[in-house]
């Protein structure tokens, strides 16, 4: 079957998986059937659906009405009704081999013979369960992610007897409902995300479990050290402690003793301190979770990066998927900043290397033991190396450049985190600028944000930390220079704004000479919700080409939801254009300008910003003012909020 014959789906089991999938499936433009075993169970997905759909809604999320969406869900008990017409058939019922058993038993009788039938599973194997049906090559895996209606991942997982035609199709069907699939390429235990976030929640509880550390010393190293979304133990908070530990014990029983559940998490278990889910965990969930930006040991993310790499290079090894697709599942399926291959890159595969034997010698733990494959990525030189042992690298991780006929183009290429700006990014902006600027094939610059939600949101204020007053300082002028590398840049530079533009995302577009924006892109400096103010020039540039008047009302007001046209209205954009048409137009202003006169505009750009008042005092005193409000109590509060998508409080200290 191809993607294209697909229009039904049915989801069995209506729990937070299976109303989540039979929400993607509907927004995708399918007609989907959602069954459990009693009504009040369907309903209550359905109730679900409903509520979520009217958030997108509100969020201005959904290309049509919601009702039209509502109305291609139908919700169902009669499993014959549910399955007898369908075209795929993604099951998430329970993670109990009776239940399933059952399922695909009566599956079977009522489905059509030409449905595909995939399975939502975590931790089961693919070929077990394919084998209770009498299609096993119409079977696969199609693992989605919590929530599945925000998370960008789906594995999709070869079962022994899956057919190359069902893998496609079901990576198509994945990729009509906006997701990315990665392939796992063999029915391995916990396939690859849960395979390398388990083993680094139970070394975290290790880590303690020897005395050697607290859970907020490893929160800390987690969070703002490797720069993981959430500490360790904050996270099995949030996955919940139960859910991990049975992870742990089904890795366990089939990969063996490397994968011993920690005696610490077990004790959770039996304490009934699942987490978020029952209030305690880990931590109070009552008092909330507070952890040091500043509290992290080196050792402590050395051993928690060495498991990391020894797991990735354990899935390798066994051909279960390559580095490149194990790192894109660990951003989207977990939201690492960069996937393990290349943490444990930065961190030196050799001293991880190390740091396992060091730790083998002194405890004799199985699940220290360097796998082969780590050491011959070692030996070569890195998970990213070439046949010569040398880092190969892109050149470019969190950005792209093209040369478009005499357009250099830059897309800024972190879509799953909003395309939010990191301090490497503005490395890889800076050194791409220059590059282009001295090639002289390139007359004019293109820069644009990778997907259709954000041109970028900002600074990454998941890796912000308040702390140092000098190194916010630091990063401040590092950003201006960044952003005002744009405006330096001899040759023209138009923005291409689609979706949000936000904060340090609107302030690089500032430096840019033009802006095309289309009609769906939203803007703002909404920094001082951080308690922050515009750091990369956003007050001293935005006025220049606003006037002080707009600019004070855009910073002060915080709003995130300015549109294209107001925009345009305040003279910030220079075109909207029709969502459809607009990255067509962009490529074509920006080639319009690359046949103009160089010298010319050379000489115009730098009359024109030589003409501006003293920019570079009004840039100092900005600098200072960011690094002296990373010191204060009102920023630890505005990005905890945002972390916590709740309203800050600020007390003013
Ligand atoms: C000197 C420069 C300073 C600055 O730039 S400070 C930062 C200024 N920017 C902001 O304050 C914007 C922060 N972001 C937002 O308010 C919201 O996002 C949006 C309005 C842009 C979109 O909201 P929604 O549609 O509900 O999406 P979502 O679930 O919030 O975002 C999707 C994923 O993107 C991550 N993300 C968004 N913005 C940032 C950011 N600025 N830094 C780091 N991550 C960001 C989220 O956390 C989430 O990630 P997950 O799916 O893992 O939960």
């Amino acid at each position: 079957m191809n993607v294209d014959d697909i229009t039904r789906v049915a989801v069995l089991g209506a729990g937070s998986m299976g109303h989540g999938i039979a929400e993607v499936a509907a927004l995708a433009g399918y007609e989907v059937a959602l069954r459990d075993i009693d009504e009040d169970l369907v309903q209550d997905g359905y109730e679900n659906i409903e509520w979520s759909v009217e958030k997108l809604a509100e969020k201005d999320r959904l290309d049509e009405d919601p009702e039209v969406v509502l109305d291609r869900i139908t919700p169902l008990v009669d499993l014959e009704a549910a399955v007898g017409d369908a075209d795929v058939v993604i099951e998430a019922v329970p993670e109990v081999m009776d239940i399933k058993t059952e399922v695909y038993g009566s599956l079977e009788e009522y489905a059509p013979d030409r449905a595909i039938f995939a399975t939502n599973t975590s931790s089961l194997s693919i070929t077990d369960l394919s084998e209770m049906t009498d299609r096993p090559e119409q079977f696969c895996g199609m693992h989605f992610f919590n929530p599945p209606v925000r998370m960008q991942l789906v594995e999709v997982i070869t079962g022994k007897h899956t057919s190359e035609e069902t893998l496609e199709t079901v990576e198509a069907l994945a990729e009509s409902f906006d997701k990315t699939s990665i392939r796992v390429r063999k029915d391995s235990p916990g396939f690859v995300v849960n395979r390398i976030l388990t083993p680094l929640l139970n070394e975290a509880c290790w880590a303690v479990n020897e005395g050697g550390a607290d859970i907020r010393t490893v929160d800390s190293t987690g969070k703002y050290d490797i720069g993981i979304p959430m500490g360790p133990f904050e996270l099995a908070d949030r996955v919940g402690n139960d859910v991990a530990h049975h992870v742990l014990e089904y890795l366990n029983s089939e990969l063996g003793e490397a994968y011993e559940p920690c005696p610490l998490l077990t004790e959770k278990i039996d304490e009934g301190k699942f987490g978020e889910k029952t209030g305690e965990g880990w931590y109070d969930h009552d008092e909330g979770v507070e952890i040091p930006a500043d509290a992290g040991e080196g050792a402590i993310e050395r051993r928690l990066l060495a498991v990391l790499a020894n797991e990735t290079a354990k899935l390798i090894e066994d051909s279960v998927a390559p580095i490149e697709d194990i790192d894109e599942a660990m951003m989207l399926g977990a939201g690492f900043p960069d996937g393990p291959g290349k943490l444990a890159d930065a961190a030196g595969v050799e001293t991880l290397v190390e740091t396992l034997e060091g730790r083998h010698a002194e405890t004799g733990h199985p699940r220290y033991e360097v796998s082969d494959g780590l050491r011959e990525i070692a030996d070569n030189g890195g998970f990213y190396a070439d046949d010569e042992g040398e880092a190969s690298g892109r050149a470019y991780e969190q950005i792209s450049v093209e040369i478009d006929g005499r357009v250099g183009h830059i897309e800024i290429d972190r879509p799953h985190r909003m395309n939010s700006i990191t301090v490497q990014m503005l490395e890889e902006i800076e050194h791409a600028v220059e590059a282009l600027e001295e090639d002289d094939d390139v007359r004019s610059l293109l820069v644009s944000g990778a997907g259709d939600r954000a041109f970028s949101a900002g600074f990454d204020a998941a890796s912000a930390a308040p702390g140092s007053g000098l190194e916010a300082t630091e990063i401040s002028r590092y950003g201006q220079q960044v952003t005002g590398a744009f405006e330096e840049c001899p040759k023209p530079v138009v923005a291409a704004i689609d979706g949000y533009c936000l904060g340090g995302g609107m302030e690089l577009a500032t430096g840019a000479d033009l802006r095309v924006a289309s009609e769906r892109a939203q803007f703002g400096q909404p920094e001082h919700n951080l308690g922050l103010l515009p750091g990369w020039g956003g007050t001293q540039r935005l006025s220049a080409i606003v006037g002080e008047g707009r600019a004070k009302e855009i910073i002060f007001t915080a709003r995130n939801d300015y549109d294209a046209e107001t925009m345009a209205d305040y003279g910030f954009v220079n075109e909207v254009v029709e969502n459809e048409s607009f990255e067509e137009r962009a490529r074509e202003l920006a080639r319009e300008l690359a046949a103009g006169p160089p010298i010319a505009q050379k000489f115009t750009k730098r009359a024109m910003h030589a003409g501006r008042d003293d920019t570079g005092a009004g840039l100092e005193v900005e600098a200072a003012a960011f690094g002296h409000l990373f010191t204060t109590d009102d920023v630890w509060e505005g990005l905890a909020a945002f972390q916590q998508d709740r309203d800050p409080e600020f007390e003013g200290q």
